[in-house]
């Protein structure tokens, strides 16, 4: 085999306060995070919710000293897998495509070609997929393939998720399980999943596979936990005025309080790294409202970053991705009707759909708000949440 390369895909994150309103301005650039019926209208309106969000945003990351760790984390992970692959026997390149961030998807691309890769294996770092996340780079990779044909000479493969990966699993149950025995009594712990929350329409007009991917994951994972707790599972991190996921995660604490809960253990399942929601909503937002609400112990569970079962499993999804047959990012974006795939039609009809509702609720949201927080320095988005 020629020179192999991994393709490592994740969000990215600011590194310091400056960073803050950019990051910002990519994210809400993204047709993937808020699509609007006329296009023109993405990037000013991009431009304002970044504005006008950033303060808030920089400070929840100066909670968490300024920064986000994602990308230091995530070259860890990169050298962790480069060197277990080693040991396994496979020689491979490990490069990281930020999605918002630096280093973005088109610098390590511009590496991979430099390289003369000749084999790449395209691995989200996100366990299941959703529009929004693994789907909104595979889109951004597709189009650099459409408008690079020499990248054709490249022989790629993608996982478009892989949540069900048994060490994933594994590593997953023996972090919990940990956390659990740190308690007076292991047993009687609630274990509260929970997961990055999409906004509802995703997944109901969207075909998004995001919500039943999670819902199988928790069940996996408390099948291979094999303890008696209860558990339940909730969505975090809502952003703007549309419906998510539901339980919301900060209401399902204060219930399962009400009910008498007094341990709770939060596992958060929709990534594999520390970050803001992790370090400052769970940490620090959470657990205040669970210690308002009347939890006496409020555990949490560390994030995978370099666990060494991890990383096994990664490499184990690299090797097993080299042997057999590969899978196009055509593919993955517009499946044939025979292969049971992601719904690429009702995808983008519902997006669509979804994209009026955006649409109309934040673009006039938005402008109204420009002009109310004008006049009067206090807008009507600081009450739907959005800033
Ligand atoms: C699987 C994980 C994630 C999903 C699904 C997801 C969807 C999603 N996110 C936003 C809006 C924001 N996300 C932000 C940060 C952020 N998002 C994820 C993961 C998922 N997002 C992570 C890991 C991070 C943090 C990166 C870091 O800095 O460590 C932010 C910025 C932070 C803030 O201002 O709160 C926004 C905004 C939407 C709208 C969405 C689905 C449509
Ligand atoms: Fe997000
Ligand atoms: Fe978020």
């Amino acid at each position: 085999m020629g020179k192999v390369g991994v393709l490592l895909l994740n969000l990215g994150g600011p590194e310091k306060p400056e960073d803050v309103r950019p990051f910002l301005y990519n994210l809400f650039s993204d047709p993937e995070i808020i699509r609007l019926r006329f296009s023109w209208m993405q990037s000013p309106l991009a431009w304002f919710i970044a504005t006008t969000r950033a303060k808030k945003s920089q400070e929840n990351y100066k909670q968490i000293g300024g920064g986000s760790p994602l990308r230091y984390i995530t070259e860890t992970q990169a050298q962790a897998l480069q060197a277990h692959l080693q040991q396994k026997g496979t020689d491979a390149k490990i490069y990281i495509g930020m999605r918002y961030w630096h280093p973005f998807t088109e610098e390590a691309i511009d590496r991979i070609k430099r390289d003369g890769i000749e084999h790449l294996v395209i691995l989200p770092l996100y366990p299941h997929f959703s529009i929004s996340t693994s789907g909104s780079s595979f889109r951004l990779l597709e189009k650099i393939w459409q408008e690079d044909p020499s990248l054709n000479r490249i022989e790629h493969t993608v996982i478009p998720s892989w949540y069900k990966e048994p060490k994933y699993l594994q590593a997953m149950a023996q972090l919990i399980a940990e956390e659990l025995d740190k308690s007076a009594n292991p047993d009687k712990v609630h274990i509260f999943f929970s997961a990055h929350g999409v906004p509802l329409s995703y997944v109901t007009e969207g075909g998004d596979p995001y919500q039943k991917e999670i819902v199988d994951c928790t069940a996996l994972i408390m099948e291979t936990l094999n303890r008696p707790n209860p558990h339940t599972l909730a969505y975090q991190s809502r952003v703007g005025p549309v419906e998510w996921l539901q339980p919301y995660t900060e209401e399902a604490i204060p219930e399962l309080a009400a009910q008498g809960v007094k341990d709770l253990l939060v596992v958060p399942i929709s990534f594999v790294s520390e970050h803001i929601e992790t370090l400052q909503e769970i940490d620090i937002e959470y657990r205040e409202i669970a210690e308002e609400s009347g939890i006496e112990n409020f555990y949490r569970v560390p994030a995978l970053n370099t666990h060494p079962v991890f990383i096994d499993s990664l490499a184990t999804l690299v090797e097993d991705a080299l042997k057999s047959p590969s899978v196009q990012l055509s593919e993955v974006m517009h499946p044939e009707k025979t292969v049971k795939m992601y719904p690429q039609e009702r995808w983008e009809w519902g997006m669509t759909t979804a994209a009026e509702v955006w649409n109309g609720r934040l673009a006039m949201i938005g402008f109204l708000a420009l002009l109310i927080e004008l006049i009067s320095g206090q807008g009507p988005l600081h009450f739907v949440g959005l800033l």
